[in-house]
């Protein structure tokens, strides 16, 4: 059991409130042990890896752990933020932390912070802080728009495993996934709209790359795709489009089994040969800017895309903490406060 509570439990105001942000994680570094340490917890989770334990176990220690880190360090080197010497994705996690607590800086009562499944700062960490600082109710607030069992659902299992050892333990509520969420849906189709009226070409495809997820998983009940098809959908509606303007394509692949298609590599490589030359390309299933939009989308598809006799390229960044962004995040966080504040 915790023993994070003050002994003078007088000191605590049981109205405090917490508003968790929950993201993915990262590594602490670039360099091989700091990725490793990183990559092994994420692909030890059940959630994530559902390939029996006893079969994944030498897959991922003898192989994968001993080639991965190496090359997942480099694309990791060339996205960081050498000033914080941090990645962007905990640097915009915590840039969206402090924009909220500004935000709601009026209701004296809320804290807000955030924390990693993976990686630091920990879930736990942040919770024993929380408690420590007398929140007895704790929102938290996984931030994936679409909803899947190896994002969601894990980010919360992290936080009821710390909720578990905790002897006086807080009311707990979860945000939902957000992906019809029409103040998100507004976010996104803006962001699509300014993105698209910056650039100095006018795109003959609008791509939405979406994380990618073995097509196994939804056959078995996980929402993400149909999560995935609607945003896009919406945001399209949002923006008065064609269908044949936008296209969902899904990221990231890994490993040899069936993951969900489109891929956005193959498509990007594809595209000229059709006469599509000009794109522009945004990953709807990233709260925040990461390795897997900077280095894989904007470095590595640009690459391809113009490669394969692409002319123009253009990556629509993120929402991050844009004003847009946190207006969607505020809204719903007061939302799922109710009745609480
Ligand atoms: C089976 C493997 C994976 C599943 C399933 C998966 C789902 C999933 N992931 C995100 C969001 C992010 N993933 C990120 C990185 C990343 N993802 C995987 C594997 C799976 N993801 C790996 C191995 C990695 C590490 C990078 C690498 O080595 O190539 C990140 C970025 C983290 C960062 O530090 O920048 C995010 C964010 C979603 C939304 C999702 C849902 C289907
Ligand atoms: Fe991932
Ligand atoms: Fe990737």
């Amino acid at each position: 059991m915790s023993q994070s509570l003050p002994s003078d439990q007088s000191q605590i105001n049981p109205s405090r409130i917490g508003v968790l942000l929950l993201n993915l994680g990262t590594p602490d570094g670039t360099d091989y042990w700091s990725v490793r340490r990183y990559l092994g917890e994420f692909l030890s989770d059940p959630r994530v890896i559902e390939t029996p334990k006893w079969l994944w176990w030498p897959i991922l220690n003898l192989g994968i752990l001993t080639f991965r880190p190496q090359k997942s360090g480099h694309a990791y080197a060339q996205i960081w933020d050498k000033e914080k010497d941090e990645s962007p994705l905990r640097v915009i996690t915590r840039d969206q932390a402090e924009a909220l607590a500004q935000r709601l800086a009026g209701h004296g009562e809320i804290m807000v912070d955030f924390a990693m499944r993976y990686g630091n700062p920990s879930t736990r960490s942040v919770l024993e802080k929380m408690q420590a600082a007398g929140c007895q109710k704790i929102l938290l607030v996984p931030l994936y728009p679409q909803y899947s069992a190896t994002t969601t659902a894990t980010a919360n299992d992290k936080a009821f495993d710390a909720l578990r050892d905790m002897r006086w333990q807080p009311a707990v509520r979860t945000a939902p996934a957000y992906f019809d969420d029409p103040n998100y849906v507004a976010a996104l189709g803006n962001s699509i709209r300014d993105g698209v009226a910056a650039l100095d070409f006018e795109p003959d495809l609008v791509i939405t790359s979406y994380h990618g997820l073995p097509q196994s998983y939804v056959e078995r009940g996980d929402p993400y795709e149909r999560h995935c098809r609607e945003t896009t959908r919406l945001a399209r509606g949002y923006l008065g489009w064609p269908e044949e303007r936008m296209m969902v394509t899904f990221q990231s692949r890994f490993g040899p089994t069936k993951w969900l298609e489109p891929a956005t590599a193959e498509t990007l490589e594809a595209l000229p040969g059709k006469g599509v030359k000009k794109v522009a390309i945004l990953a709807p299933a990233f709260s925040v800017d990461c390795i897997e939009t900077l280095e894989e989308i904007a470095m590595q598809g640009r690459d391809s895309f113009m490669g394969a006799g692409g002319e123009k390229f253009a990556y629509i960044p993120c929402l991050n903490a844009s004003a847009g962004g946190m207006d969607m995040i505020e809204a719903m966080v007061r939302r799922e406060l109710a009745g609480w504040i």
